[in-house]
This record gives C-alpha cells, structure tokens and sequence, in this order.
C-alpha cells in the first residue's frame, strides 16, 4: 500500500466494475484469467461472483471489485445491482457469436435508462478471438459499434490464451478516472506518473 510522506498509509481507491453480456461469452474466464491467471476450460453458469483485484493506474492503487454477473438474455430484466453504486461496465460478447454481439446493444441500452445518462465508462469486448474458424463477428464490426457509440474503448481477446485480458481492466479503469477527475491537457503531460 502506498505512504504519505509522513508515513500515513493510503489506501487504495474503491472503482466497482460488472461485466456483462450473453450466456457462455468468457465473462468468467475473463475475470478468473485476470485475477488470478488461468483459464477454466469447463462451463458453469454463473448466477454471481463478485472478485476484488489492486490494480495501479498512473501510479495509484485501486482496489478494482469486479462483479461477474449471470448471463442476459434480451427478456431478464436488469437489476438495480448492475447500473447503481457501479462505476464502470464492461460488456462482453463472443466473436462467435451474432446473437450475443447483438445482446450488447439492448444490455447498453438499459444501462443507460437505469442510470439515466447518456455516457457511462464503458468497455466493449470480443472474446474467443482465438476461435478463428468459428468467428461470426468481425474486428471491423466491433469497432464500429463501439464508435457508434462514442466510445474509445473496444478491445478483442481470449480469456484462453490471455491475449489483451489485462487491457481490459487497464482501459475500463482508465475511463473511470477520466470521467471522476477530467484533467486540464497540460496536467496530464506534467507530474510525476509511476506506472
Ligand atoms: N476458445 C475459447 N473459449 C472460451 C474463451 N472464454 C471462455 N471460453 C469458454 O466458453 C465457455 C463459457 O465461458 P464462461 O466464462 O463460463 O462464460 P460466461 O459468460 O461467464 O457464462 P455465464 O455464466 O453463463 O454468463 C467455457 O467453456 C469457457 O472455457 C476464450 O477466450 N476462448
């Protein structure tokens, strides 16, 4: 934990986080992958799991809780639990799958009434981009989908093989702060940042 320069220990800043998305996408493998590096190859529905991470971010501590909920479908209703007391989201979709790169948009769009804003931190993910055979759901797409909707942040990756898993968290912590502490231009470029 970091220090005070009196010596006072400071402890890390709370940012809650849910992944949500379809059935079956890796919302699980993603999070297990992330906290504590492995890939789980059998399935099991998760109803909710809630993991707690410190991660460093321009060189302060967070304690990231990151809530792995239960799989949506267009017709579950979203719970208070995923849009109050959360300060960013991370939708998750299976490149092969159109159906559950589709389910992001309806799962945004009730992020938005519950929360009644028109922008949230948020992160869109393709995962299983290994499954190269079975792909339904191209790069290009999910890039455009994220830019429709004002987003900078969409990534692609595999909870198997780990590829881009930690930039998920890096980038949805990273909007977090941009939204609490919108910072003048010069004072991102000065300071003293330790990564
Ligand atoms: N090839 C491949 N398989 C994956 C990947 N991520 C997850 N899986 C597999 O997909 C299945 C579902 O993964 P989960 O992590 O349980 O999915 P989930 O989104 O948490 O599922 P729910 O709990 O039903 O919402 C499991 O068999 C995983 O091993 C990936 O990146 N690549």
């Amino acid at each position: 934990m970091a220090t005070t320069p009196s010596g006072k220990l400071i402890p890390p800043k709370m940012r809650k986080v849910a992944l949500l998305g379809s059935r079956s996408v890796g919302k699980s493998s993603l999070t297990v992958q992330f906290v504590d590096q492995h890939f789980v190859d059998s399935y099991y529905p998760t109803i909710e799991n809630t993991f707690t991470k410190i991660v460093k971010y321009k060189g302060s501590e967070y304690q990231l809780d990151i809530t792995d909920t239960a799989g949506q479908d267009e017709f579950s209703i979203l719970s208070s639990r995923h849009a109050v007391g959360l300060h960013g989201w991370v939708l998750v979709y299976s490149v092969s799958s159109r159906s559950s790169f589709e389910m992001c948009s309806i799962i945004r769009e009730k992020i938005l009434n519950y929360t009644g804003r028109e922008k949230v931190p948020m992160v869109l993910v393709g995962n299983k981009s290994d499954l190269a055979v079975q792909r339904q759901v191209t790069k290009e797409e999910g890039a455009a989908l994220a830019a429709n909707w004002g987003l900078t942040s969409f990534v692609e990756t595999s909870a198997r093989t780990g590829e881009n898993v930690n930039r998920v968290f890096d980038l949805i912590v990273a909007q977090i702060e941009s939204e609490l502490n919108p910072q003048p231009e010069e004072k991102q470029s000065g300071g003293c940042v330790i990564a």
